[in-house]
Order: C-alpha cells, then sequence, then structure tokens
C-alpha cells in the first residue's frame, strides 16, 4: 500500500521571544492566563496556577498578539498528494566523453604524430541531505547523471560531467532490492547513487614505440545505472502512538503550532505531522503525530502499521489513550502489543503515558484505576480545555534531556529540527 503523507511543521514566530518557554495555546483556551511557574511534580495534578516570577513555562502567547495565519490548511487528503514517503528512482551516471582520434598537423611538421585528447568522465548523481525538505515529493523518478564532453584535437581533454545532487530529506533510507545501503539521517550525508562512467581514450593515449601513429580510439564509457528505492522515516524527537480518537492531534495542536485536522470520527489523521515544542532554554522538541493504530492492525486492518516508520527513529514515545473509554487501561496494551508487532523493543522505548480527555467525568473516575495500574505514571490531562498540560510538556522536556545526556554520554550526534 502506497502511503503518502504529508507533515506540517510550523515554527512559531514567537518562539524566540523572551520569557517564552512554550508558546502555541490557542487564544480562546488561555486567553487572559499570565504564566505558569514550575510547579512541584506532585502538585502538578492540581494544576496550580501562579501569576509569579520566575518565568518558566509560559502558555499566554505570543499567538494573542500575533494576527491569525491567512495561509490555508491544506486537507488530509491534499496533504497525501503532496507528501510522498517512499520512491523508486531509476539513476543513471553521466556517460563519458569519448576520446578522439586525430594527428597534428602544420606546414612543414607533416607526422606531428597523434594529438587526440581524451574525454571526460561523466558526472555521478549524488543524493544529499536537505534540511528543509520534509517529503520526498520533490524526488523525480529518474536521473541521469551529465555526460562528460569528448576529447578534442591538440591533446585537449574533454570536461568532465558536472555532480548531479538530488535533495533528499532528513532521515532518507536507500534500498536496493531488499539491501539498504545507506541511511542519510544526518544533515550533510551524501551518498553516491551512481557513478559517473569513464571518459574514453584518445590516440594520443595509445601512442608507443612500436606504434608511432595510433588511429585507435576509445569511446565514453556509460554511468552506472541502479534502481533505488528511497524510504522516509520521519526524525522526531517524540513520537504519538494511540487509538484513533484518542485526541492525538488535538494534543499535537495544543502543544505546537502544528495544525493537524480535528473530527470526532476515527481516522481523522492520515498522514504523521510535526510540531515543534518550545521551551525557554530554546531547546525544541519535535513530535509526531501519526494516524490511529487498533488492535490487529499489525494484520492489515485499519490503516495498518506501515505509517509507523514515522515513529521507528523517534526517542520517545507518547502512548496517548482516551479516558472516556471503558477500561482505557487495555488499549496501553494493545498499544504495546502492535509495536511489537512492528519492531521488536519498540515498545520498551522511553515512553509517558497521557491519559486524555480528564474534562470528561467518566474520564475523572477512570484516573485512579488507571494510575493504580501503572504505578502513577499517567499523566491526566485535556488537550480540549488545556488542563495539566504543562506536567507533559515537563514530562517530554524529561525524556528529550534523558535521551540529550545518553546520546552525549555514547558520543552520538544530537539532531535538531
Ligand atoms: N472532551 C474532550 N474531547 C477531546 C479532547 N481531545 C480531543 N477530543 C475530541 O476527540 C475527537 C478526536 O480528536 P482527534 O484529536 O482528532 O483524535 P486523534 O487521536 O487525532 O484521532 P485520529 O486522527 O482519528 O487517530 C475530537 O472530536 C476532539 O474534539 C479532550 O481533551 N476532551
Ligand atoms: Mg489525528
Amino acid at each position: 500500500m502506497a502511503v503518502c503523507a504529508y507533515f506540517i511543521l510550523k515554527i512559531p514566530a514567537g518562539a524566540m521571544m523572551s520569557g517564552k518557554l512554550f508558546s502555541a495555546r490557542p487564544r480562546c483556551v488561555l486567553e487572559g492566563l499570565g504564566c505558569w511557574t514550575q510547579a512541584p511534580r506532585a502538585a502538578l495534578g492540581r494544576l496550580p496556577l501562579q501569576h509569579t516570577a520566575p518565568r518558566l513555562l509560559s502558555l499566554s502567547s505570543a499567538d494573542s498578539a500575533k494576527e491569525p495565519s491567512r495561509k490555508k490548511l491544506l486537507s488530509e487528503k491534499k496533504l497525501k498528494s503532496h507528501f510522498v514517503d517512499h520512491r523508486r528512482v531509476l539513476v543513471r551516471g553521466g556517460r563519458g566523453g569519448d576520446g578522439v582520434s586525430c594527428f597534428h598537423s602544420e606546414p612543414r611538421k607533416e607526422f606531428g604524430g597523434p594529438d587526440g585528447g581524451d574525454g571526460g568522465s561523466g558526472g555521478h548523481v549524488i543524493l544529499k541531505v536537505d534540511r528543509q525538505l520534509k517529503s520526498l515529493s520533490s524526488v523525480l523518478s529518474q536521473y541521469r547523471g551529465f555526460d562528460g564532453e569528448d576529447g578534442g584535437s591538440k591533446n585537449c581533454f574533454g570536461r568532465s560531467g558536472a555532480l548531479l545532487y538530488v535533495r533528499v530529506p532528513m532521515g532518507t533510507l536507500v534500498k536496493e532490492g531488499n539491501e539498504v545501503v545507506a541511511d542519510l539521517s544526518r544533515p550533510g550525508d551524501e551518498y553516491v547513487a551512481a557513478l559517473g562512467g569513464a571518459g574514453g581514450k584518445g590516440n594520443r593515449f595509445f601512442l608507443a614505440n612500436d606504434n608511432r601513429a595510433p588511429v585507435t580510439c576509445t569511446s565514453g564509457e556509460p554511468g552506472q545505472e541502479r534502481e533505488l528505492f528511497l524510504e522516509l522515516k520521519t526524525m522526531a524527537h517524540a513520537g504519538m502512538v494511540g487509538f484513533p480518537n484518542a485526541g492525538k492531534s488535538s494534543l499535537l495542536r495544543a502543544i505546537s503550532n502544528a495544525k493537524p485536522a480535528v473530527a470526532a470520527y476515527p481516522f481523522t489523521t492520515l498522514n504523521p505531522h510535526v510540531g515543534i515544542v518550545h521551551y525557554e532554554d530554546h531547546q525544541q522538541v519535535a513530535v509526531a503525530d501519526v494516524p490511529g493504530i487498533i488492535r490487529g492492525a499489525h494484520q492489515n486492518r485499519g490503516l495498518g502499521l506501515a505509517f509507523l516508520r514515522h515513529i521507528e527513529r523517534c526517542r520517545f514515545l507518547l502512548f496517548v489513550v482516551d479516558l472516556a473509554v471503558p477500561e482505557p487501561w487495555t488499549q496501553i496494551e494493545d498499544l504495546k502489543y502492535e509495536l511489537e508487532k512492528y519492531e521488536r523493543g519498540l515498545s520498551e522505548r522511553p515512553h509517558a503515558v497521557v491519559a486524555n480527555k480528564i474534562d470528561l467525568p467518566q474520564a475523572r473516575a477512570n484516573l485512579p484505576t488507571l494510575q493504580a495500574r501503572l504505578g502513577g505514571k499517567a499523566i491526566g490531562l485535556s488537550a480540549l480545555t488545556g488542563e495539566n498540560l504543562e506536567e507533559l510538556l515537563l514530562r517530554i522536556k524529561e525524556l528529550h534531556d534523558e535521551h540529550v545526556a545518553a546520546s552525549r554520554a555514547q558520543g552520538h550526534q544530537l539532531f535538531r529540527w
């Protein structure tokens, strides 16, 4: 199944304003709020709102000063045609230029000897990471490198073909057949997809003691030809997984400036969306929202699991459950089971459990049981009203900091959006 996707990356204009740890709340919800201070974790459940310094976490917003964006949002269906997360590409290196056979001749120098130059070599086709790209949609189905120029008389060598760069998004996996040949997961990564052909030799090259007038010249070689499969694995720090309608997209809208569609029917989200959460210390955490998973997704029920490739590389996960359904804790078991079916060990990544829709009475009643089952680790909140969002934000930061520390200890390069 061809999974197409599009993700929205919007960095709020207010993000760089000083004194804002986080700024992306819809105005209607938080209008009039001052700022949030970092309260002790135990007390966070009750949301103490304090209008005191120091400003650590601000949900009042730059938005309020900002004019609403007039940019028209694309529907999920349209996004599908804009965002491509896998592509088959035929790449062929440039052909080498031909060598030339000719002889030097000038007045009073009848046998000037061979002077046919070599052809230039063909240009390579190179895949190069471009951090601005977020989809493979700009990648065409075929690329042919630039040909080398033919050689010339008077020992002139042909010019080599220029390199042809194909820009791909960060997180592109290059496969040939079933074999992974390159993983372009860091900024600036390059991969030579097809080598250019060698240039041919002119007759000057064949000059030898026993052959003073060679007429032989060779033609340039064709470039390498390969069929490659590009697969995009979105690179975000956190990946949100949950059943359809759990409120993942609502949550992403609430904590970042991304605008995924929200509706009361399942499978509203068809494409991954990435939103950026901005913290006061200028840290930016990318959070990905993917389509909903249902029980049996590994047997291709619902939208299947193919889109999980977009959270495969997330450093930590957010399990989002709808607390208003009967026995919401079973959702977590089902989600973990499906993740394990997709990739072993995926469900054991560092994670947080987000119990959404706490504003509903039946949800509030379910929270103590869920907490008891999870040892008090669930974060009860409401994406709709904004209740207790800051506990989630702090937990995301905690998980991110742990990941940063672990990466530094192992000497890994950190990636930034
Ligand atoms: N009462 C209440 N409703 C919510 C809350 N969060 C989301 N909803 C509603 O739940 C419905 C589904 O929300 P979405 O954000 O689209 O859910 P989703 O998990 O992204 O769903 P899919 O994209 O289909 O997987 C919408 O009608 C939301 O308005 C909440 O905190 N409280
Ligand atoms: Mg959604």
